[in-house]
């Protein structure tokens, strides 16, 4: 017998269970949709980063969105991390994976911004387990992301679309953001798992 509560994540659960990836078209309620991207036009964004030791110079080679990390001090704020909350309790019950936290950021791509082929985590050297994307608003050119599988292949190309929620492994799934054309604006994050549970040193982030 499943929960109620648990209910509106089957089939996204069923989907991910078959595949490690999952696209959801009308995940969000559209009304917290638009407060979400309200309240990302209100946010400073900053030139995002790859890792933190690299410098911003070879940085924009890779990837040119602007972000700012939600910290939940917004109402839109609370609320979106509430309904992921309620994702990583479904996650652990159903797959014991041990998800302890979730952080995400907001993300603008202005047009030409990109973000070239990778990997969100690395076999036993990250503590990323899962990838969300949300998508704030409808882009109608430019903009797609492409999963891709560990062979390279392309398994999707997903136009992004408001309330949609893509989420996949992090470490098995590269991706890329194709040049933006139109303005495109989304909530990237990752539930993680305490790498000390393995026995190794957890560095945090
Ligand atoms: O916005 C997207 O579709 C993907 C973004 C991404 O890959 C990332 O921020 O790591
Ligand atoms: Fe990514």
């Amino acid at each position: 017998m499943q929960h109620k509560a648990n209910e509106p994540f089957n089939e996204l659960i069923a989907q991910f269970y078959l595949h490690g990836w999952v696209w959801v078209p009308n995940f969000l309620p559209i009304a917290l949709n638009q407060a979400l991207l309200a309240d990302l036009k209100r946010q400073t964004l900053q030139q995002a980063g790859v890792g933190r030791q690299q410098a911003h110079l070879l940085n924009a080679q890779i990837r040119r969105d602007k972000t700012a990390w939600l910290d939940g001090t917004s109402q839109p704020q609370q609320d979106y991390l509430a309904i992921m909350t309620q994702l990583q309790q479904v996650f652990n019950q159903r797959f014991f994976m041990g998800l302890f936290d979730f952080e995400c950021h907001y993300a603008r791509y202005a047009e030409g911004d990109f973000y070239q082929k990778h990997l969100d985590a690395f076999k036993g050297r990250s503590n990323r387990v899962l990838t969300t994307v949300s998508y704030l608003n409808n882009v109608e050119q430019g903009g797609e992301l492409q999963l891709f599988d560990a062979e390279d292949r392309l398994l999707s190309t997903i136009t992004p679309t408001a309330t949609g929620l893509l989420l996949f492994e992090s470490e098995r799934f590269p991706h890329q953001v194709l040049p933006a054309i139109d303005e495109r604006y989304s909530i990237a994050g990752w539930f993680r798992r305490n790498n000390s549970l393995n026995g190794m040193v957890d560095p945090g982030t």
